[in-house]
């Protein structure tokens, strides 16, 4: 983690505080009691093998997914589910892992629906509003894309234009699932980018990442999550070691500290863990 990020999280304020998180899907158990802080101006990774409940632990955050027990407090003293729809979504904001829309939408029309969140239910968007879509169509890097149709965009394209409407939502927390896994090293570099202005913005950014040397770099703060448990959280150096990388993913691997941060390289599969 560089100085800068450290500096930034420092004494940072729990948005959303989850404790002992239990949740079934279908009627199998997936999240065993997971507890975990989502701080304002801290970028926060999620990392952990194919199954592991990433994705269910970012859709309970986000209220997309109801626990069977523990809760989720907004400023350590309101129930996420207490608040109305409307107000939730300007308290959290969720990019899916799957981006496809099946709707003849321009992509502006879809970053427009960010707003909603901010007005009321008779008000239309203003003029303000306008503003706001296309700064977050330029700051997500896609305002040439603005009159197409998203049906017509790549699976990278229409995950910025997602992400751009994240943006325009404005949420206090950002629950990013997998914002680079369609992106090429340039887009991934612009997300990461992102991400780390939005918590200098004083967001709380939770992002679920697979690529793990990315992670180091991108986050000041990893929870590997493995079996529906937290098996570490931490900062990147404490998290990321050959022991956990060996338990949680089953490789063996190589970590080194270098002048650009921590790189993971796997080199060769152990038995599963
Ligand atoms: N609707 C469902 N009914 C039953 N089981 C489900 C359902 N949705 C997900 N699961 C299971 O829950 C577990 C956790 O899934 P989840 O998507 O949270 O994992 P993940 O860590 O995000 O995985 P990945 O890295 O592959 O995206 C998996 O075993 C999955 O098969």
């Amino acid at each position: 983690m560089n100085p800068a990020s450290h500096a930034r999280t420092a004494g940072a304020a729990p948005v959303l505080t989850a404790a002992g998180l239990r949740v079934a899907l279908g009627g199998v158990p997936i999240l065993h009691g997971v507890d975990l802080e989502a701080r304002a101006g801290e970028v926060h990774g999620l990392i952990g093998p194919n199954g592991a409940g990433k994705s269910t632990l970012l859709r309970a955050l986000a209220h997309l997914v109801r626990p069977g027990e523990g809760e989720i407090q907004l400023d350590g003293e309101v129930g996420l589910s207490s608040l109305r729809a409307r107000e939730r979504a300007t308290v959290v904001g969720f990019l899916p892992q799957d981006t496809g829309v099946d709707l003849d939408f321009t992509a502006r029309a879809i970053v427009a629906m960010g707003r909603y969140a901010h007005l009321s239910r008779w008000s239309q968007p203003g003029a303000a509003d306008e503003q706001i879509v296309t700064a977050s169509l330029e700051r997500a890097g896609v305002a040439h894309l603005a009159e197409r149709s998203v049906r017509t965009l790549s699976g990278g394209q229409r995950q910025l234009v997602m992400l751009a409407k994240q943006l325009a939502q404005a949420p206090r927390a950002y629950l990013l699932d997998e914002p680079v896994s369609a992106l090429d090293l340039a887009h991934q570099l612009e997300i990461v980018a992102l991400m780390s202005s939005l918590a200098d913005d004083g967001a709380a950014v939770v992002a679920v990442l697979h690529d793990i040397t990315l992670a180091a770099r991108a986050c000041d703060r990893l929870t590997v999550l493995q079996h529906g448990r937290i098996y570490a959280t931490g900062p990147p150096d404490d998290v990321l070691t050959v022991t956990m990388l060996a338990e949680v993913y089953g490789v063996r691997a190589r970590v080194e500290n270098g002048p650009e941060g921590l790189t993971v390289t796997p080199l060769q599969p152990l038995r599963r863990p």
